[in-house]
């Protein structure tokens, strides 16, 4: 086949054009990151070559002197990007430059607000790197050839960003990949080596690699320079690194827009070496919850980077940490199954959660504002530590916020610490509410008599409450009690003259349980008096041991069958129309009021009803006749 043969135009993905519309529009007032994000891709191209270089060096090709250049030709209004990296095949090119073949994309799309900031952002996370070319130059030209290959195999990839692309077969003598943009008519101010340079040192100085640019002097013309500081950042002296700096790097490895949270920096000395620069992001990424990790935590062995997204150096929960590990002990063949049962890198990741735990505590405890942030952004994902990592749990616990009965909203902001600190006196257990969501939490009639008596209940409505409830017992010696569960014994908040009112309230309503018992027959399990309810007239409850229903649901909603358990319904002797049934002498009406009954406090905690016409006309029947 001729070279001119092999000439073809393909069409973007419709997911590309989406996205570089958008991105044009939202990237606006960024537009200098195109500089930044090419620039990172040769880093990160350069990377893959040296990696894969250490088991078959004839990918060197002789050269393996790294280096990214950028030049720019002010007659033909271009910038030239090259590095000496990977490379791509034609079949590479296709599918990394003409298509987004990220899994969580349709939630990406599906996330855009048409807000231009927020949207930008958005843009940021999901990582738009080559496509932001586009947003100062009106034809890129992509050549590259795959390191390995013949010169023959180049690949010439061209595009107006305007739906479709050329592709041709080109000869390329060296490996890797140039990337000439040709500037939009307003995009002239690019074409200035102090401004290029100057964005170079603002975006990209903590690139590993050197960045030549000729030099500006016309009487050295052909001679080239290094304009960024070319060390791996996380190897210099904390000192040395500017926040700026820091923040740069995190921008370089996480491919998001906006600033991290956090970070922290810490080098391992002794019998193990190794160094880690590890990052809170500000904001949990579109798809933390659909997609297993991409941008994870980089391993690099001797400052050679080894793999992205080494899931074995971070437990899942804090799967939304970023930033690079390097150690010096590991061997440079390492690989992923090698990682699975690696001592040291077990050490390591022992290490690092407790220095990430650390970190998030001392935000919580000097930065409680910044904390609010990353609990709103992460602790859904933070609180599955407390399954997954017993050896942290009471770190963990300190870390965990909920809603609760004495806030105004539904903000979750409550330490168990806090909680601890305004118990009652003689209180000795903290209490709290499973539901299904904040608002049926904040309405529950199991709440009354706790309100009545001041007692602060934390509001459990996440679902994955649900399993912190079974794994978290206690916390500094406290134990954690549901309010739904068991009998709960609150005689140290009543005084006597309350105690003896209930007493006989409740061996008044003998007869009246038994007659309940025996309309309810085995829809419930019991039928009881109860002291916690001070406005309602009854409830439903489990037993100290049963699971809480909403979790029952849950559970069922995912598949999974479990035993009928029943309910035990509770009734509030003092309340009116307790009273009023008591009285009652028909028996149709009787049977009315006890499914009434029923059926109102299944629906009070969020139960579907069974018969929910049934509901609506008992109670009309005993509407019409009251
Ligand atoms: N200079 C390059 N050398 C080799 N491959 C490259 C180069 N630039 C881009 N690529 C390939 O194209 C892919 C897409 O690049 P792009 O910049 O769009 O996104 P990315 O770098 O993967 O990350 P993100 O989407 O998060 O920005 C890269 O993953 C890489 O495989």
């Amino acid at each position: 086949m001729t070279v001119e043969a092999q000439k073809e135009t393909l069409g973007f993905q419709a997911e590309v054009k989406q996205l570089l519309d958008l991105m044009i529009h939202s990237l606006y007032s960024h537009k200098e990151i195109f500089l930044r994000e090419l620039i990172s891709n040769a880093s990160d191209a350069i990377d893959r070559l040296r990696f894969d270089a250490l088991s078959d060096p004839s990918l060197y090709e002789r050269d393996a002197d790294f280096k990214i250049r950028v030049s720019y030709d002010k007659e033909a209004r271009t910038i030239t990007i090259c590095d000496n990296g990977i490379g791509m095949s034609r079949n590479e090119v296709i599918e990394h430059i003409g298509t987004i073949a990220r899994s969580g994309t349709k939630e990406f799309f599906k996330s855009l607000t048409g807000d231009k900031q927020k949207d930008a952002n958005l843009i940021g996370q999901f990582g738009v790197g080559f496509y932001s070319s586009f947003v100062v130059a009106d034809k890129v030209t992509l050549t590259t050839r795959r390191a390995g290959t013949p010169a023959s195999e180049g690949v010439r990839w061209e595009s107006d960003g305007k739906g479709e692309y050329s592709l041709e077969t080109v000869e390329k003598p060296t490996r890797g990949t140039e990337v000439t943009l040709h500037l939009r008519e307003d995009e002239s101010e690019f074409l200035d080596g102090y401004r290029l340079r100057s964005i170079i040192r603002k975006y990209s100085d903590h690139i590993q690699l050197p960045i030549y640019m000729p030099v500006e002097d016309k009487e050295k013309q052909g001679e080239e320079e290094v304009v960024n500081k070319a060390s791996a950042l996380w190897t210099r002296s904390k000192s040395e690194i500017s926040d700026q700096e820091y923040k740069e790097f995190y921008k370089h490895i996480s491919h998001d827009f906006s600033d991290p949270l956090t970070y922290l920096h810490s080098k391992m000395e002794g019998t193990q070496e190794y160094t880690m620069l590890l990052y809170v992001p500000g904001q949990a990424p579109f798809d933390l919850w659909t997609r297993e990790h991409h941008h994870g935590v980089k391993l690099y062995v001797r400052r050679v980077f080894i793999m992205d997204d080494a899931e074995k150096l971070m437990p899942r929960y804090l799967r939304f940490i970023r930033g690079v590990i390097d150690s010096n002990d590991l061997p440079l063949n390492v690989s992923r199954e090698i990682l699975q049962q690696n001592r040291l890198i077990d050490l390591m990741r022992s290490n690092a959660t407790k220095k990430i735990l650390g970190l998030l505590n001392d935000m919580a405890t000097k930065e409680p504002e910044k904390y609010e942030t990353f609990w709103r952004e992460f602790g859904r994902v933070l609180k599955e530590g407390i399954i997954e990592d017993h050896s942290n749990r009471d770190t963990l616990a300190k870390l965990l916020r909920f809603s609760s009965t004495f806030s105004e909203s539904d903000k979750q902001d409550v330490s168990l610490e806090t909680y601890v600190k305004r118990m009652k006196e003689g209180q000795d257990k903290i209490y709290y509410l499973i539901a299904e969501s904040y608002t049926a939490a904040k309405s529950s009639p199991l709440l009354e008599i706790f309100k009545q008596k001041g007692i602060e209940v934390l509001l459990f409505t996440d679902p994955i409450d649900h399993f912190i409830e079974t794994e978290l017992r206690e916390f500094d010696g406290k134990q954690l009690q549901s309010v739904s569960k068991g009998e709960i014994d609150l005689s140290k908040f009543t005084d006597e003259k309350e105690k003896e009112e209930q007493q006989k309230t409740a061996s008044e309503a003998k007869d009246l349980i038994e007659r309940l018992k025996t309309v309810l027959g085995d829809k419930v399990k019991d039928v009881r008096t109860t002291n916690r309810l001070t406005s309602s007239p009854a409830c439903l409850v489990v037993d100290q041991y049963g699971i809480d229903p909403s979790l029952k649901r849950l559970l069922e909603a995912n598949g999974q069958r479990l035993p009928q358990d029943k309910q035990i319904l509770e009734i509030n002797p003092q309340h009116a129309i307790i009273q009023k049934i008591k009285q009652e002498t028909d028996e149709q009406r009787f049977q009315d009021w006890a499914h009434v009954l029923f059926e109102q406090s299944q629906l009070s905690s969020g139960e579907p009803l069974e018969d929910p016409v049934g509901f609506v006309n008992r109670l009309n029947n005993l509407l019409a006749q009251s």
